[in-house]
């Protein structure tokens, strides 16, 4: 996740979408650079009275489309390049879903793990401090990401509001729900991925119950694993990043989960479930019909995407897949649900919390799952035609149906756009 060319590497995919359409090369230029990003020190006292700096960003890779929105991650690798790169990844990934939104995304260099309690609320509360005037409801949303949650988002509303002098929760969303927060954000991500593999099942050739594996055990893979096994499908693998087990008829999810909340490792409930602990190679080969990657960039590379025997990659994380892994996973006949579509949950229901929290009225968890289902399936459908009427990958798709949003936005700016400063 450190690779410096990550951007060029995504850039990849807006090269491949606008080839297959007529777009102005001045919509690309737009595309090709992040429009700002602010760097940060975040200065904070730890418990012990020491002071601990840490590098902070906030990227606002695009605006065309309506306010910046992207997660923060705290992860001890984060950096500049990465940052950007998942905030172009959210600009496409709000057109994809037609959302009101340009693309950001946020970083503090930091292993959480690390922090007690009260560091790691200084620190969510410093964030805001220093971005401050780069924030807003109607400038650029944060969300949760890796390491990030609904606690961490609840600080930094109430820090910003704080700031503010006035209660503005649509400044932040993912926020818990007795600060504003929507119903049915904790398990959107994997939830419309879910959504987008059942509707699309038939012409995926996945019929009646199926296999999954699934790498990383966090927010979007700990609910996909419980919307799978609900549903009466075999989860057969999962890892986290200090090992991954393996059940040829089935983990126990509820087991799994309780014992991931207790604070062990996915590895350490290897014996109670009666599965065998492997390496987190071995996961992405195992016999699945749908592998679904829900830990960070770079997981599937052409060294191991020749051992993948799933049929269809559902890509929860960002960017999981490199460009030269997906070709050759399409010369195997895999599909890949990409990430701006699979993931798009999350920033879906997010869209609903900050719609809720303008509007001052909140709809209830079935109103949640009927927009989110309907928007899933309106969206994934059209990329669906895409890559079947153009013969195109699935990425490919995504991106077509996205750039053609975005140049239709960037062109009816006109030549004197007005781009928030
Ligand atoms: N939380 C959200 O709403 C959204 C998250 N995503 C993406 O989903 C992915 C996961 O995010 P969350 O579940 O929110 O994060 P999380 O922090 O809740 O969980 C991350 C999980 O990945 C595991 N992990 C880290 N390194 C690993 C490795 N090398 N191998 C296997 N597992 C590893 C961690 O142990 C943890 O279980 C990220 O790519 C994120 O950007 C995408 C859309 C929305
Ligand atoms: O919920 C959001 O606004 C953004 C979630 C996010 O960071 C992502 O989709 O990668």
């Amino acid at each position: 996740m450190t690779d410096d060319n990550l951007l060029d590497r995504a850039l990849v995919r807006l090269e491949d979408a606008a080839s297959h359409l007529k777009i102005d090369q001045d919509v690309l230029e737009k595309l090709k650079y992040p429009r700002e990003t602010t760097k940060m020190r975040l200065l904070i006292r730890m418990d012990d009275g020491s002071r601990k700096s840490f590098l902070a960003w906030r990227c606002r890779y695009d605006d065309t489309r309506g306010p910046t929105k992207g997660g923060i991650r705290f992860h001890p690798d984060s950096t500049i390049e990465e940052v950007e790169t998942l905030a172009f990844w959210m600009t496409f990934k709000c057109a994809v879903m037609n959302l009101p939104y340009g693309g950001g995304k946020g970083a503090v260099r930091v292993d959480p793990r690390t922090l007690s309690k009260s560091e790691l609320e200084r620190l969510s509360r410093a964030y805001i401090q220093a971005f401050a005037n780069i924030v807003g409801p109607n400038r650029d949303i944060p969300a949760p990401d890796v390491y990030t949650n609904a606690m961490i988002m609840g600080w930094m509303a109430d820090e910003y509001s704080q700031i503010k002098g006035e209660v503005s929760p649509a400044v932040i969303t993912g926020k818990p729900i007795a600060l504003g927060g929507s119903l049915g954000r904790n398990d959107a991500t994997a939830r419309g991925g879910y959504y987008l593999v059942r509707h699309l099942a038939g012409e995926l050739g996945l019929s009646g119950s199926r296999s999954v594996a699934i790498q990383g055990f966090g927010n979007a893979g700990q609910y996909f694993a419980q919307l799978a096994a609900a549903d009466g499908n075999k989860v057969v693998a999962v890892s986290d990043s200090n090992g991954a087990i393996f059940k040829a008829d089935g983990l126990d999810v509820d087991k799994l989960i309780a014992g991931k909340t207790s604070g062990k490792r996915v590895a350490d409930l290897a014996g109670e479930l009666g599965a065998q602990v492997i390496s987190a190679d071995a996961l992405l080969a195992v016999e699945c019909d749908v592998l679904v990657p829900a830990a960070l960039e770079d997981m599937i590379t052409p060294d191991n995407a020749g051992t993948i025997k799933a049929k269809v990659i559902l890509e929860l994380a960002n960017g999981p897949v490199t460009p030269d892994a997906d070709t050759i996973l399409a010369e195997r006949g895999i599909v890949v649900l990409p990430d701006i579509l699979a993931n798009a949950g999350g920033v879906t229901v997010s869209y609903f919390e900050w719609v809720q929290n303008r509007q001052g009225y909140y709809w209830d968890l079935e109103e949640i799952h009927a927009r989110l289902l309907k928007m899933m399936e309106r969206e994934g459908r059209a990329v669906w035609d895409i890559s079947r009427d153009r013969g195109v990958s699935m990425r490919t798709a995504a991106y077509i149906h996205a750039l053609g949003r975005l140049s239709t936005a960037i062109e009816a700016h006109g030549t004197q756009p007005f781009f928030a400063s």
